[in-house]
């Protein structure tokens, strides 16, 4: 399903192998992204140079854009420790105490997919996000009574695929919120430019903007495409990558130009054939497609939405004419007023 595909967003083992040693360190690797790489500079300097603690930082987006290189590169620059942990792993009040007590001044705790923390977590994390305080239970039963600890200052980074997963008390006691978009092609080719140099892959100006034209404005992918291409490259083309090296990969991946895989092009196809173009309602759409509609929504919509094939309407997803021309279709009986 959905974790063989070679354009799939979500991290394998072998990415996070190979992402150790090109994963950005520091703001100016970090590629692309310009509006928040300019706004974290200079609410960084302005945090260092008051000495204080960074103001609390909300990333979120698609999977694969960056959201974690982007909490190390922070810590990175802020000069301080970071302590990795995700929403599902913070099971009771009493582990998120632990890792809070723990922390440095100024240090960063970095909770992964922080929308999926649980109610009585959340609760807890409310306080120690704005007052640098937790209450915590002692004992239990009548002996059982609340004491106050005071908490180093310190830095919460969130990191979720949409914003409108969070509760609203929690997204509001963020002071610094940044969207992650999907990149350009141009910013996606300096990416594979730079990881192709690092892990000594001989590639081609017009090599790596092909493999960047189809990374689904993803860096992750384009990472991955490119690990896939020099293998072929290794084998068929004395080790070097330009445009029909890539091409011929790609077609072997069975990606095509525009980065689409088999998954993508059977929701179009079930969209457009088994529902009439749409709207469908996206519970409909997942049980057609047997993926789970968080993936869809997720992991599948954003980049068609975001590219034009897909609009998402009070009805339901339905596909384009850009979609319909995609597929080698005509676009017949539309419902017009839905674009
Ligand atoms: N701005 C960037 N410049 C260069 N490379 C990047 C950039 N952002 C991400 N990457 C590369 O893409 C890889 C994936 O990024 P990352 O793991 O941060 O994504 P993520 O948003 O945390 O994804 P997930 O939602 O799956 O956790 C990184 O290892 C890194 O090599
Ligand atoms: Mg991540």
């Amino acid at each position: 399903m959905t974790d063989d595909r070679i354009i799939a967003p979500a991290a394998t083992r072998e990415d996070d192998l190979a992402e150790a040693s090109i994963r950005p360190r520091v703001l100016d690797e970090y590629l692309g992204q310009q509006p928040v790489r300019e706004q974290m500079k200079i609410y960084i300097e302005a945090a260092k140079g008051r000495g204080e603690a960074l103001d609390h930082v909300l990333i979120f987006g698609p999977p694969g854009l960056g959201k974690t290189t982007l909490s190390h590169v922070i810590a990175n620059e802020l000069g301080v420790n970071l302590r990795v942990t995700s929403g599902p792993v913070i099971e009771k009040a009493g582990d998120l105490a632990a890792l809070l007590t723990n922390l440095q001044p100024h240090d960063v705790l970095f909770v992964d997919e922080i929308h999926r923390l649980s109610p009585v977590v959340e609760e807890v994390l409310y306080p120690a996000m704005e007052d640098f305080q937790i209450d915590i239970m002692i004992g239990e039963g009548p002996a059982a009574r609340s004491i106050k600890l005071d908490l180093p200052p310190f830095t919460l980074i969130g990191a979720t695929t949409r914003a409108g997963l969070l509760t609203a008390p929690l997204r509001d006691r963020f002071g610094i919120v940044q969207r992650l978009q999907f990149y350009s092609a141009e910013e996606l080719t300096r990416i594979v430019r730079r990881s192709a140099q690092i892990l000594g892959i001989e590639c081609e100006p017009d090599g790596a903007s092909e493999i960047a034209r189809r990374s689904r404005g993803t860096p992750r992918i384009a990472n991955r495409l490119l690990r896939r291409v020099r293998d072929f490259a290794q084998v068929r083309a004395g080790g070097r990558i330009d445009r029909a090296t890539a091409d011929g990969a790609m077609a072997m991946l069975k990606v095509d130009p525009e980065g689409f895989d088999e998954l993508d092009r059977r929701l179009l196809s079930t969209i457009i054939e088994s529902f009439n173009g749409g709207p469908v309602g996206v519970e409909s759409l997942a049980a057609a497609l047997s993926e789970e509609r968080g993936t869809l929504e997720d992991v599948i919509e954003p980049f068609l939405i975001q590219q034009g094939y897909l609009v998402r309407t009070a009805r339901g997803r339905a596909a384009t004419p850009k979609a319909y021309r995609h597929m080698g279709l005509e676009p017949v009986g539309r419902d017009a007023s839905l674009f």
